[in-house]
């Protein structure tokens, strides 16, 4: 096996030999003017002297300890375990055939770094990203990871101590007075984290951009090197802090949602390959709640926009916080209620918002227009991985619980959210599952499609689902929408990363490809897991020199 070898994550030279028993020890409104930002500044301001008074300073110089490393080492799965070090990158041995058709990169992001010397980090999502790829080429696969090298992660490792708002984590203050500075910087965003964590997506351009939820955090890598080049600038004035995680990215348009914390609604802009300028289709209103419901991702049909609106909305004064709540930097508003809203997109024009169900949501599958016999539509089917309107699972995500897993099954029940939304002007849309959740064993998160279904009516998905018991999804799911069924793949005690599915050039079937997944092994290895798309049976598998962390999401760079 070819490979490169560098240093470990706290700088130490690593050779082969000592890497495989390493030790651990050694882890973004639509003219957003300065007037905005005054008036979201002083609205922020009051917030902060609100909760100034009702905790007191010694308090709010406390950051409560972290959640403790496990003590049991057998509890200490690699799929939770900080990257073993910066990088690596080297050629796989494989087993099986992999088709040679199969030619380009396949690059995954995710939170693999969860420790600052001897800090802990809490939740899953706090992590410093590592961005994974497999290169496929002649039958041959390449495999390589690398940190990302974010604002947040280098002044991380400079200063030893975490020096931006994370997810969970919030840098210590020393005094009152260094967290109200603090305070004023969350207000130019400055002290949000760049930590470009959740994903990755080519755009219609070529450039290959990491995101995560802050805008900020939109960091342009190299494909093959997997280096940081530099920050993707936003050249338009929307200003805004954050927006949703994915993106819909084709070659010929990435579409996002902006959130608007001060007049509760979304932006929803378009940005043409080539240029960083977004520009806006429309905006959305929110129907209920202070604040628009948390937007991690949306789903297109072919001429509309869904503007999802769930009652998980984010919390001005959760941001402005010093420590954690139970829900983080969003609130939980049931008698908000939940809406969709459907944007043409090309007028801007909301052609519908419908009241529909309670729901929670990180990723919508796919969306597509239902027409009648002339040919209008009459309604739209949006499909997400829905958690039974049940919050709980962000808190199963924290590092403790993923981390101490003794067999019993804790993982809440999540199923194909399938919301009808009716074109006529009703008021209300339905939410239903599409298929019996015990196909999947009632868990059910991490989806792709077949890109060529992107808005159009689809038959297949490819999710992550659950063999109970367990406390995390652990199955790797073929859904098929029209017999109602379910393939799964499960090997034992192996935490499987979203399956990717890479069409096959030419095909005409819509699960004529591959699934692509890394595999986090019980016993500390990993592996890269190709199956067909079709039958989803094993097709090849290549053995990683060591076991990497869990990893969210990813794309496909085809080789030109
Ligand atoms: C990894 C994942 O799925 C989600 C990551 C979400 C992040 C990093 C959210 C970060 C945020 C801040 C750092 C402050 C502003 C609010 C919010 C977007 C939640
Ligand atoms: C890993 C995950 C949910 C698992 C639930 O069953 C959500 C990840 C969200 C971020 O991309
Ligand atoms: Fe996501």
């Amino acid at each position: 096996m070819d490979s490169l070898w560098f240093s470990d994550i706290c700088g130490h030279h690593v050779s082969p030999f000592t890497m495989l028993d390493f030790d651990q020890s050694c882890h973004r409104k639509h003219g957003f003017s300065l007037e905005n930002k005054l008036v979201f500044g002083r609205k922020l301001y009051k917030q902060a002297l609100t909760i100034a008074r009702v905790v007191s300073p010694s308090q709010l110089a406390i950051v409560p300890s972290p959640d403790k490393e496990p003590v049991d080492p057998d509890q200490n799965h690699v799929a939770w375990t900080s990257v073993k070090q910066e990088r690596w990158e080297g050629e796989l041995v494989v087993q099986g055939e992999i088709p040679l058709w199969l030619k380009g990169t396949y690059l995954r992001n995710g939170p693999g770094l969860w420790h600052i010397e001897d800090y802990n980090f809490r939740h899953l999502f706090d992590g410093y990203a590592t961005l994974v790829k497999l290169h496929f080429e002649d039958g041959r696969l390449i495999a390589g990871h690398r940190q990302i090298e974010s604002e947040a992660y280098k002044a991380a490792k400079k200063n030893k101590k975490i020096c931006f708002r994370e997810f969970s984590e919030v840098p210590k203050h020393e005094n009152f007075m260094a967290y109200v500075g603090d305070l004023s910087k969350l207000l130019s965003g400055s002290s949000l984290t760049d930590n470009a964590n959740t994903g990755v997506v080519k755009l219609g351009d070529g450039r290959v951009v990491c995101l995560t939820e802050t805008q900020k955090g939109s960091l342009v890598i190299d494909p093959n090197s997997l280096e940081t080049l530099g920050r993707f600038e936003y050249s338009d004035s929307l200003g805004g802090l954050i927006h949703s995680a994915h993106p819909i990215v084709t070659d010929a348009e990435f579409l996002t949602l902006l959130p608007d914390l001060l007049k509760p609604g979304y932006l929803v802009v378009r940005m043409e390959p080539g240029t960083n300028e977004r520009k806006v289709i429309g905006r959305v209103n929110c129907s209920g709640g202070p604040a628009p419901g948390w937007v991690h991702s949306f789903p297109v049909t072919q001429h509309y926009v869904v503007v999802p609106e769930m009652p998980l909305r984010y919390c001005a004064q959760n941001l402005l916080r010093a420590e954690p709540t139970p829900l983080y930097k969003f609130q939980w508003h049931p008698q908000s209620k939940a809406f969709l809203h459907v944007m043409c997109k090309a007028s801007g024009k909301v052609v519908t918002s419908v009241e529909v169900p309670l729901f929670v949501t990180f990723h919508f599958i796919n969306a597509y227009e239902e027409e009648d016999e002339d040919g209008r539509v009459t309604s739209i089917i949006a499909d997400c991985c829905e958690h039974h309107a049940d919050t709980s699972i962000l808190d199963q995500l924290r590092l403790k619980n993923l981390r101490f897993f003794k067999g019993e099954d804790v993982l809440p029940d999540a199923r194909v959210g399938r919301f009808k939304i009716p074109l006529d002007g009703s008021r209300n849309g339905k939410l239903e599952a599409a298929l019996d959740a015990d196909e999947h064993g009632r868990g059910m998160d991490m989806c792709s499609i077949n890109p060529a279904y992107l808005g159009k009516k689809y038959r297949y998905a490819y999710a992550c689902g659950a063999q109970r018991p367990c406390h995390f999804p652990n199955t790797l799911t073929k859904l098929d929408f029209v017999e109602k069924k379910a393939k799964n793949w499960y090997d034992e005690g192996a935490v499987p990363s979203e399956p990717f599915f890479v069409a096959r050039p030419g095909a005409t079937e819509e699960d004529d490809g591959v699934v692509i997944s890394l595999i986090s092994e019980k016993n500390g290895g990993g592996y890269a897991l190709l199956l067909d798309g079709s039958t989803f049976k094993e097709i090849a598998r290549a053995k990683l020199p060591y076991g990497l962390p869990y990893g969210l999401h990813g794309c496909w760079v085809p080789k030109k």
